[in-house]
C-alpha cells in the first residue's frame, strides 16, 4: 500500500473529517491539508489541528507511514483515553493539547519513544501520576501538560533543561525537583501545594504527599454544551480560604468544579483560568457557599459607590456561586445574590503591599472612576491575609473567551474595532480620572476584558497593582511583561502600552499570546516577533485571524491597527508610543477604507505597503532583538 492509501486509510477512521476531504485530490501528497512535507517533499508529520476532528486514533495505521517523525491533533475532539502510541518509536513530536482525552495516562505509556523531544498534552482531562517514561524521555526539550488534572508529585526528568517546560493548573503536590528551581514560576503555577524554588519554601506540612490522587468518589454528571459535544467535568475541589493569622479561624468556600469544559487556552504566563462564557448556574453546578463561608463573619464587607448594593455580607454568603475560574490570585466566582444583581466575587491573596488605611483609600478612589468601558468596583473585603474584590457581572463573558474559546463566537472586524476602541476609551479615563492621576491599569490582557451583550467591552482589575506583593506582582501581572521590567520595578503607563499592543496584535491574529512565549525570553513578546516577521517578510496576509480574513473594505484599517499594535509592542521605549498617540490613532480608525484608499489599495496590490513607511517596514527593534539572538 502507497503512502496515500495509507493516510486516506487514516483518514476514514476518524469521524467529523470533513476538513480533509482534499485528501486524494492532489498526486502531491504535500497539497493535502494538514501533511507536513520537507522542502524536498518527503512527508514526515501530520498537523491535524483546529479540524473538528473527533474518533479513535488508529494508532496501528499510523504506524505504517514510515516516515512519520511529527503527529499533532491539536484542538479537536478526541476523548477517552490517551491512545497507545508507544509503538510509534520515531515520533519526535506528539502533539495532543486541547482535546478532551481523560484519564490515567500508564506509566510506560512513552516507554521505547527515545526520539520524543516535544510532548504536547495541555487542557485534557488527564488524572494520575506524570506517567514515569515521560520523566525518563532522554531527549526531551518542549513539555506542556498544563491544564489537566495531574495529581501526586513532579517526578525527576532525566532531561535537565528544557526549551518549553509548563506543569501549571494541575493538582500537583509536594516539593518541586531541584533540578527544576530555575524554571519560570509561572510554569508550575496553579497546583493543588507544590513548593519548594521556584516557588516558595516547602513547609513540614506540605513535603507529605497525598497517598491517593484520585478521586474516590465519581465525578458529578456532566451537562451538555455546546457544539453537540459531549460534555467532560473532572472532580470536585475544595477550596480551603483563607487561615487567619496563627489562630488559625478558617474562612473557606466549598467550590465544586464541575463541567470540566477546558473550551480554552491558558492565559499569559500560563495561568490556567477556564473560560466560561455566559456562566450562569443552569449551566453549570451551584455552589451553596452558606455554611462554609459564615466565618467570614468577622471581616467587613465595604461599598465603595452609593449607585450600587442593595445587598450585605450576609446576602453574599447566602448567595449561590459558580466558579468562573482560577487565576493567579485565587478563585473567581459569580454569585446570585437572592432578589439582587448576580456579582462577581475575586478573591486576592498576596495583596498585603500597603497598610490597612491606604487600602481603603486606594478602594475608594477605585470606586470613584465611573465611565462606560469600566467594570464598577461595587465592594470589598478587608482581612490581613485576603481580600475579596466585588465586581460587577459582565453578561458576555471576557474576550479571552472569545478569541481562544471552544464556545467563542465568530467576532467581526467592526466588533474587534469596537472592543479596542472601548479598551482605550476606559484607560484614558482610568489615567486621566484616578484622583492622583498617577495610576497604570497594570494587568491588561484578553480575560481582564469583559463583554456586555452588545460586545461592549468593560475593563476590570484595573489599578490594583500596587496593592499586590511586589514578588507576586512581578510574577503575575501583565504590566511585568513588558520586556523594560526586567530592569523596573513599576509597571507605569507605558507598560501598559506594551499590554494594549499584546491585545491589539492578540485580537487581530486571534492567536493566543502564551503560545508565542519562549520560555525566559521575557514573557509575551513573540507573538509582537511573529507578528512582525510576518508581515516583515512579506505580505501573505496569514497574520490575520481567519474571521476577519475576509473583511471587504475594511483591511487597510485593519493594517493601520496592526501597526498601531506593532508601535505599542516596541522594545525600544523610545519608540514605544505613549499612550495618547496609541489612542489617538486608535480612535481615526474606522470600520471601512475610504473609497480613494481601498482602490489604492486594490491597485497597487501589495497592503502592507502601503500602510507602512519604507522605515517602518524594517522598524522595531523588537524584530531585530530576536533575530540576534
Ligand atoms: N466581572 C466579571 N464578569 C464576567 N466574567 C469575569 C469577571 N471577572 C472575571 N471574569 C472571568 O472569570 C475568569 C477567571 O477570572 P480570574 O480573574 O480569576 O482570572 P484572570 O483574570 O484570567 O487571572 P488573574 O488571576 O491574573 O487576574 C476569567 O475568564 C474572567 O474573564
Amino acid at each position: 500500500e502507497t503512502a496515500d492509501q495509507i493516510l486516506i486509510r487514516f483518514r476514514n477512521s476518524l469521524t467529523n473529517h470533513s476538513a480533509l476531504d482534499n485528501w486524494g485530490n492532489d498526486p502531491n501528497l504535500c497539497n493535502w491539508s494538514g501533511l507536513l512535507c520537507h522542502p524536498d517533499q518527503t512527508f514526515y508529520g501530520l498537523k491535524l489541528e483546529h479540524m473538528g476532528l473527533g474518533g479513535e486514533v488508529d494508532v496501528d495505521t499510523l504506524l505504517e507511514l514510515t516516515n512519520l517523525t511529527s503527529f499533532s491533533i491539536i484542538n479537536n475532539t478526541f476523548e477517552g483515553p490517551m491512545p497507545d502510541f508507544k509503538k510509534l518509536v520515531r515520533l519526535s513530536g506528539l502533539f495532543l493539547s486541547n482535546n478532551d482525552f481523560s484519564g490515567e495516562i500508564p506509566d510506560d505509556a512513552f516507554d521505547g519513544m527515545r526520539k520524543l523531544k516535544r510532548v504536547f498534552l495541555a487542557e485534557n482531562g488527564f488524572i494520575g501520576h506524570i506517567p514515569k517514561s515521560l520523566a525518563n524521555l532522554p531527549r526531551l526539550l518542549d513539555l506542556d501538560l498544563h491544564g489537566n488534572s495531574f495529581g501526586g508529585n513532579i517526578p525527576e526528568f532525566q532531561v535537565k533543561s528544557f526549551r518549553k517546560f509548563n506543569l501549571s493548573h494541575n493538582q500537583l503536590e509536594g516539593q518541586i525537583p531541584k533540578s527544576l528551581s530555575n524554571q519560570d514560576p509561572s510554569s508550575v503555577a496553579g497546583n493543588k501545594a507544590l513548593c519548594g524554588p521556584p516557588l516558595s519554601p516547602c513547609t513540614n506540612n506540605d513535603k507529605t504527599p497525598n497517598k491517593s490522587i484520585i478521586p474516590s468518589t465519581p465525578p458529578p454528571p456532566s451537562t451538555p454544551v455546546g457544539k453537540g459535544k459531549k460534555n467532560h467535568y473532572i472532580l470536585v475541589t475544595v477550596i480551603v480560604v483563607g487561615a487567619v493569622v496563627a489562630l488559625s479561624s478558617i474562612v473557606a468556600f466549598l467550590f465544586i468544579h464541575s463541567h470540566r469544559r477546558k473550551s480554552l487556552q491558558p492565559l499569559i504566563l500560563g495561568q490556567k483560568v477556564k473560560f466560561k462564557k455566559n456562566a450562569n448556574l443552569k449551566e453549570s453546578q451551584s455552589v451553596d457557599i452558606t455554611r462554609d463561608f459564615k466565618k467570614a463573619d468577622d471581616g467587613e464587607l465595604n461599598f465603595v459607590r452609593d449607585d450600587r448594593g442593595g445587598f450585605d455580607l450576609q446576602d453574599l454568603l447566602r448567595a449561590s456561586a459558580v466558579v468562573l475560574g482560577t487565576g493567579s490570585f485565587g478563585s473567581t466566582y459569580k454569585a446570585m445574590i437572592l432578589n439582587g444583581p448576580g456579582v462577581v466575587v475575586k478573591r486576592f491573596r498576596h495583596m498585603n503591599n500597603v497598610g490597612k488605611q491606604e487600602f481603603f483609600d486606594h478602594m475608594r478612589k477605585l470606586g470613584s472612576l465611573t465611565h462606560p468601558n469600566l467594570l464598577p468596583l461595587v465592594a470589598f473585603y478587608y482581612k490581613k491575609e485576603e481580600k475579596f474584590l466585588v465586581y460587577e457581572f459582565g453578561e458576555n463573558g471576557c474576550l479571552a473567551s472569545h478569541l481562544h474559546g471552544r464556545n467563542g463566537s465568530v467576532l467581526s472586524w467592526p466588533t474587534r474595532l469596537k472592543i479596542i476602541k472601548g479598551v482605550a476609551r476606559g484607560l484614558a479615563y482610568m489615567y486621566e480620572n484616578f484622583p492622583g492621576n498617577k495610576l497604570p491599569h497594570g494587568h491588561l490582557k484578553s480575560s481582564n476584558v469583559v463583554l456586555d451583550h452588545s460586545f461592549e467591552p468593560y475593563l476590570t482589575e484595573y489599578g490594583l497593582v500596587s496593592l499586590i506583593n511586589k514578588d507576586h506582582a512581578k510574577h503575575f501581572m501583565a504590566a511585568y511583561k513588558a520586556p523594560e521590567m526586567a530592569q523596573y520595578d513599576r509597571p507605569n503607563k507605558k507598560s501598559d502600552v506594551w499590554c494594549l499592543g499584546i491585545l491589539i496584535l492578540e485580537l487581530l491574529t486571534g492567536k493566543f499570546p502564551a503560545n508565542y512565549l519562549r520560555h525566559g525570553k521575557g514573557g509575551n513578546a513573540d507573538l509582537a516577533t511573529w507578528v512582525g516577521s510576518v508581515v516583515r517578510e512579506e505580505w501573505t496576509g496569514e497574520v490575520f485571524d481567519k474571521d476577519i480574513m475576509g473583511t471587504r473594505n475594511g483591511e487597510g484599517e485593519m493594517l493601520k491597527l496592526l501597526r498601531i499594535g506593532m508601535y505599542c509592542c516596541e522594545w525600544n521605549l523610545e519608540s514605544r508610543w505613549d499612550w495618547k498617540e496609541a489612542l489617538a490613532k486608535i480612535e481615526e480608525l474606522k470600520e471601512r477604507d475610504s473609497e480613494d484608499e481601498y482602490s489604492s489599495y486594490v491597485s497597487e496590490g501589495d497592503l502592507y505597503s502601503r500602510i507602512m513607511t519604507e522605515d517602518e517596514f524594517s522598524f522595531s527593534t523588537t524584530i531585530e532583538k530576536f533575530q540576534n539572538e
